[in-house]
């Protein structure tokens, strides 16, 4: 079924809890397997430089055995590059990389990093692969995005997400909203990602403007609880019931 809001389901943190173990349990293609079957528009893995979680062997296997469409994280590396163009995924998502956070912190530099970026969105677009930045809700950087040449971004949710007070929280969803309408007027595809949960997701579906959401680490979490078949379908519900109201 062909939605105007996409679920992109991040199963990085299936890997995760693998490598714990250094085994092959739980499997991440299994995952991203079980996500399709459960109503996912598409399986988005972040192969990280140092391979914390996602690994080559499993960019291989999605490419494979999954029929849904890859969304490929990536740092603005040569290898990343290399590596995307030797599997030519659906689309490639250039995210900021730090091997001492725990997570991706902030959004790409892109104003400090056109000169580097732009030939690799040229490489990255010329292969056939859709490309986005994940970048902070800043319209200077959607303006560089689109200086760039990348035809998507992915706003950064975290902030919006990780807010410990209903003012903060109501500040940083204006950003998301005001980012998300000046995207479309400055014609680039707006995703957006990172922290979202079951309280969190409804506010960001009721963005008109914003046709895709990449959601991971909360739906495998949720896993433990009630299956990764019930967190994505409860997830999809709330999507949905948050558009209805947009
Ligand atoms: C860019 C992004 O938001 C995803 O990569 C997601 O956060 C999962 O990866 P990490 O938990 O390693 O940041
Ligand atoms: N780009 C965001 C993403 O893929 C998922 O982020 P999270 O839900 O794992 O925080």
């Amino acid at each position: 079924m062909k939605r105007d809001l996409r679920l992109g389901v991040n199963i990085d943190h299936v890997a995760t809890v693998r490598n714990a173990r250094g085994g092959r349990h739980p499997d991440p293609v299994r995952a991203a397997l079980a996500a399709e079957r459960a109503g996912a528009d598409g399986i988005t893995a972040h192969l990280r430089e140092d391979r914390r979680h996602i690994i080559d062997g499993d960019i291989d296997r999605l490419m494979a055995e999954i029929r849904l469409p890859l969304n490929l994280e990536m740092a603005a590396t040569d290898e990343m590059v290399r590596i995307a163009l030797g599997h030519r995924p659906h689309a490639a998502c250039i995210v900021p990389e730090r091997r001492a956070e725990r997570t991706t912190e902030g959004g790409l530099d892109v104003v400090g990093n056109k000169a580097a970026l732009e030939p690799m969105i040229g490489e990255l677009r010329a292969a056939g692969i859709r490309v986005s930045l994940f970048i902070a809700p800043d319209p200077v950087q959607l303006d560089a995005a689109v200086a760039v040449g990348a035809p998507v971004v992915e706003l950064h949710t975290g902030a919006y997400c990780d807010a410990e007070t209903d003012g903060a929280r109501s500040l940083e969803l204006d950003r998301i909203t005001t980012a998300a309408a000046h995207a479309e007027a400055i014609g680039l595809e707006c995703h957006a990602g990172h922290g979202l949960d079951f309280d969190t997701v409804r506010a960001i579906a009721r963005i008109p403007t914003i046709v895709e959401l990449n959601i991971g680490h909360f739906l495998v979490g949720e896993a433990i609880f009630g299956g990764l078949d019930a967190s994505i379908k409860r997830m999809r519900a709330l999507m949905d019931e948050g558009r209805r109201t947009a």
